[in-house]
């Protein structure tokens, strides 16, 4: 673990720059505590301005917009010293590259789980129930009154939920899961332990491949890394009943997405609720045609609540740093 550095004693504050808009309240304590340089008009910086930025500041603040490589980082001079991400996904930053030349990059978890968690059951109860038919058909003034054979969805009670990745948000979708009377299931690197799977009333499996080929509905809650890329691949989703739904609100590129497009439109898989896409904004325009699948501009963290406490978990990162501890929600490359 390289030396943690404290503030120069030469400069008074630590010059922080933050690359998008963050809610007024987080920029407004910044400013107070740090030297911030602001992205005021909220434009995404480019790659140079990026390394430029690198270059005069002692700690950047970017977000899952800016992507931070090798490169970068070799040309970002010796100044910068802490990447406090704004979110809790690192996969746009090279943690390994930064390690080895002495910078830090710490995150911003535990605030974002339980909007993420909600925004699961939006998603699976918006594919299962057909939620944005119902409301396309009323936007358009389509609506003639109730049918008893309208609009007729599938029951969430009694199904499968296959959590793929149990982690902090894994587990919150597998509370709110049993809420709504569904059985638990789930694969992880590592079992949770016993008291905790008794809790969540949750079931392991050791082998994705079997526990896809029984799940009614799969939520992928693993987090992007080498490992993760394409977990859900051809070949896994081939695995899959006909009748399945897969929700993805952690990182498109856990998912083949043109492997599930091509099977959506085949009906070999029923349904998708995604929040998250494989090229960032860049979308499948063929996954937009499909009724049976429900898209959400990457919103899963995206509460007021949540967005403060997310500046406050990077503020603290930060003032910990600068008083010469470990940032508290430093990433390590072994975390990945
Ligand atoms: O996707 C959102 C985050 O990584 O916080």
């Amino acid at each position: 673990m390289p030396a943690v550095h404290a503030t120069d004693p030469t400069r008074s504050r630590l010059k922080v720059t933050v690359t998008r808009r963050l809610p007024e309240a987080v920029e407004t304590r910044m400013s107070e505590l740090f030297d911030v340089s602001l992205n005021t008009d909220d434009r995404k910086m480019s790659r140079d301005e990026l390394v430029a930025a690198m270059r005069v500041s002692d700690v950047l603040v970017p977000t899952i917009t800016d992507q931070i490589d090798a490169t970068m980082l070799a040309q970002a001079g010796d100044r910068l010293k802490l990447i406090a991400n704004y979110g809790a996904g690192v996969d746009h930053i090279d943690v390994h590259s930064a390690r080895q030349r002495g910078i830090l990059v710490s995150n911003t978890p535990g605030v974002v789980t339980e909007d993420t968690a909600d925004v699961v059951m939006a998603l699976i109860l918006g594919v299962t129930r057909r939620l944005p038919e119902g409301m396309a058909e009323m936007q358009a003034g389509r609506w003639h009154g109730w049918s008893p054979t309208a609009h007729l969805g599938g029951r969430l009670g009694g199904r499968r939920l296959g959590i793929l990745g149990m982690g902090r948000i894994g587990q919150a979708v597998a509370r709110r899961a049993n809420v709504f009377g569904m059985q638990v299931h789930y694969h992880n690197r590592r079992r949770l332990r016993p008291e905790v799977e008794a809790e969540l009333q949750a079931t392991y499996w050791e082998s994705l491949d079997q526990m896809l080929a029984r799940m009614d509905i799969v939520s992928v809650n693993a987090p992007h890394t080498p490992s993760t890329f394409h977990l859900l691949n051809a070949r896994r989703l081939k695995l899959m009943k006909p009748s399945a739904v897969v929700i993805n609100t952690s990182r498109g590129e856990v998912i083949d997405e043109n492997a599930l497009t091509r099977m959506l439109r085949a009906g070999e898989i029923a349904g998708a609720g995604l929040d998250v896409f494989e090229h960032g904004h860049e979308i499948n325009p063929r996954l937009r045609e499909l009724p049976n699948v429900v898209l959400l501009p990457h919103m899963g963290s995206a509460t007021i609540e949540g967005r403060i406490e997310m500046g406050e978990k990077v503020i603290i990162n930060i003032k910990t740093f600068a008083d010469g501890h470990r940032p508290p929600d430093l990433v390590v490359p072994s975390m990945l």
